[in-house]
């Protein structure tokens, strides 16, 4: 039986909301990456399927039949013709409803590791296009490494290369529903980003993305004033080399040099706050890339 299959917090270094489609959904171009914090997924055996929650945000979620878990397991089940069986067991560690697409990345795994542990062998396009049923940040999240994302999230392409960074991640415990930043956001849409091939250092790319933005902080800052702060306290950290929000926040997120100096600098920030420092995942996935042109 497989182990813990990881789910990482997603952090969009940038996010431009380049146009809207006919059908209300937003056009974004973004630059998603992954820190090395996350939910852990993991499935034993058992009949029919079921899914039970563990971890220090796992109260704040109730294993209710919608959840994007089991979503995945019975639409990847439905499309492979057999019954979803196993009991899976998901520790949760995200905040919920906070920007870095936790329910996302649950999603993502659970299509990954039941793939894998029901033998199904589903090819990479076929599994992006169940992922982008469950949500627009799935298929990203699926990729589960530094990938730049378009269209409403199902255009994916390569990153620059990324140097080595920490990253800090930091939340005011407050959940911030994503359909709500989106309606609330006002102003022009911003064209898609130009960059490089890559960055030779954090520093490098920290300058590059501070041309960036992320056009949904004004209208999250409106409906939850409390992530002013987190930007201001995030900025005011010694060594931070970028200060932003993540998504549709309330998440926000802070780059140094390296995973050690964001670490320190997270045992910094008030208590109250969900907190996080260290570096980003970027795990070769071939076997699940449906990225063009392959891993
Ligand atoms: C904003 C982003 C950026 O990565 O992240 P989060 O803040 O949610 O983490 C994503 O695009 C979110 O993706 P996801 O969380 O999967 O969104 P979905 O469940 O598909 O959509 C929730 C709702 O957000 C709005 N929505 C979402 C994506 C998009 N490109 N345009 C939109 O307008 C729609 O109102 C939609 O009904
Ligand atoms: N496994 C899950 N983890 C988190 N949220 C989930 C999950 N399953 C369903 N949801 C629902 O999805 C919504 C979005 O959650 P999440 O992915 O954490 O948001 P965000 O993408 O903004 O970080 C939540 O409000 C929650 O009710």
């Amino acid at each position: 039986m497989a182990g813990w299959e990881a789910a990482p917090a997603k952090v969009n270094l940038y996010l431009h909301v380049t146009g809207r489609r006919a059908d209300g959904y937003h056009l974004l171009d973004s630059l998603v990456a992954f820190a090395g914090a996350g939910d852990r997924l993991r499935l034993e055996p058992a009949g029919a399927l079921s899914l039970a929650l563990e971890g220090s945000e796992g109260a704040t979620l109730a294993a209710e039949p919608d959840n994007l878990v089991l979503r995945a397991a019975r639409l990847l089940a439905e499309a492979a013709g057999i019954p979803a069986s196993g009991r899976l067991r998901l520790e949760k560690n995200l905040p919920v409803a906070s920007g870095i697409g936790g329910g996302s990345a649950d999603a993502a795994a659970a299509l990954r590791l039941l793939d894998r542990a029901w033998g199904l062998g589903t090819a990479p396009e076929a599994l992006a296009a169940l992922a982008a049923r469950l949500g627009a940040d799935v298929p990203v999240c699926l990729e589960c490494r530094a990938t730049r994302m378009q269209g409403v999230g199902e255009i994916l392409s390569a990153a620059p290369a990324m140097p080595e960074c920490g990253i800090l991640l930091a939340n005011p415990r407050l959940p911030l529903p994503t359909p709500a930043v989106f309606r609330a956001r006002r102003g022009d849409f911003t064209p898609p980003a130009v960059l490089p091939s890559g960055w030779a250092d954090a520093a490098a790319m920290a300058r590059s993305l501070a041309a960036c933005r992320n056009d949904l902080e004004e209208a999250a800052i409106s409906l939850c004033p409390p992530v002013a702060e987190v930007l201001a306290a995030l900025a005011a950290l010694p060594g931070c080399l970028l200060a932003r929000m993540s998504g549709s926040g309330a998440t926000c997120f802070a780059l140094f040099p390296d995973a050690g100096s964001a670490e320190s600098a997270a045992a910094i920030l008030p208590e109250a706050w969900w907190r996080w420092g260290g570096g980003f995942t970027n795990p070769p996935l071939p076997a699940y890339s449906a990225l063009a042109g392959g891993a």
